[in-house]
């Protein structure tokens, strides 16, 4: 098979021939709908601790632009349905080629135009390979933030200003040191939907703790249409590359809000 990505031949469809669990019963993304989510008083708010990283890239890996440190610096998050403490290992996005899709998670079937996912990985685990292999849904912690159009994101702006220097495939550069990680995250992080998923890319490891807040951020349209520039391995416009929901079959989604 072509290498996956979000093309006719290549696509979401295609993914179960390398990756069975594509059709297993635990996959993600999914539409998560209001009226059959459970309310949990017990879900406190989550604590994430970005530290500036010295070395980082931002690069285009052929189906999405990612922000990579070299190396752990600290960088966690806690609290929330987490038990253990889990370390930062990236952040990137998936978006639409226009305003009406592109997020992978859905709310009563409404698509945002993009969506952010901060990924963390058990710190109980050697590893992060070791978390993504380490079986069951508390290997990976990734948090989904949904991103609509309206005022530009002054947190992500150093980030979507560089995007024009990984426009193709394979290309990376350093971000700046001075990049604070932790502005681009709501001062508190209280309203979210959580359940247990999957990698949405392959090898769609079902090994995730998904923690999707209800409040979306904000980007400017010039800071959509920067995404949109992006082009993927095959040559084409990177837009699109989210994963269509999946089926929820017998898993509870629980919320922090009422
Ligand atoms: C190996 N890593 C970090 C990842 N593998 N698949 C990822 C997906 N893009 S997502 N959307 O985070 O599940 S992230
Ligand atoms: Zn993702």
């Amino acid at each position: 098979m072509a290498p996956w990505g979000y093309e006719k031949d290549n696509g979401p469809a295609h993914w179960h021939k390398d990756c069975p669990i594509a059709n297993g019963k635990n996959q993600s993304p999914i539409d998560l709908i209001n009226g059959e989510v459970k309310y949990d008083s017990g879900l406190k708010p989550l604590t994430a601790k970005y530290v500036p990283f010295s070395d980082a890239k931002f690069l285009n890996n052929g189906h999405s632009v990612q922000f990579q440190p070299s190396a752990g610096n600290g960088s966690e998050l806690t609290g929330g349905p987490l038990a253990v403490k889990y370390n930062f290992e990236q952040f990137h996005f998936h978006w639409g080629n226009n305003d009406t899709e592109g997020s992978e998670h859905r709310v009563d079937g409404k698509m945002y135009p993009a969506e952010l996912h901060f990924v963390h990985w058990n710190s109980t685990n050697p590893s992060f390979k070791d978390a993504v292999g380490s079986g069951g849904p508390n290997g990976l912690a990734v948090l989904g933030f949904f991103l609509k159009v309206g005022a530009e994101n002054a947190a992500l702006k150093p980030i979507t200003d560089l995007i024009p220097k990984v426009k193709d495939a394979g290309t990376s550069v350093t971000v700046p040191s001075n990049f604070d990680m932790q502005a681009i995250l709501p001062a508190t992080l209280t309203d979210y939907y959580t359940y247990d998923g999957s990698l949405t890319t392959p090898p769609l490891a079902e090994c995730v703790k998904w923690i999707v807040f209800k409040q979306p951020l904000e980007v400017s349209a010039a800071q959509m249409e920067a995404f949109r520039s992006v082009i993927n391995r095959d040559g084409k416009p990177m837009g699109g590359n989210y994963r269509p929901p999946c089926p929820l079959h017998d898993r509870a989604v629980k919320t922090s809000f009422k």
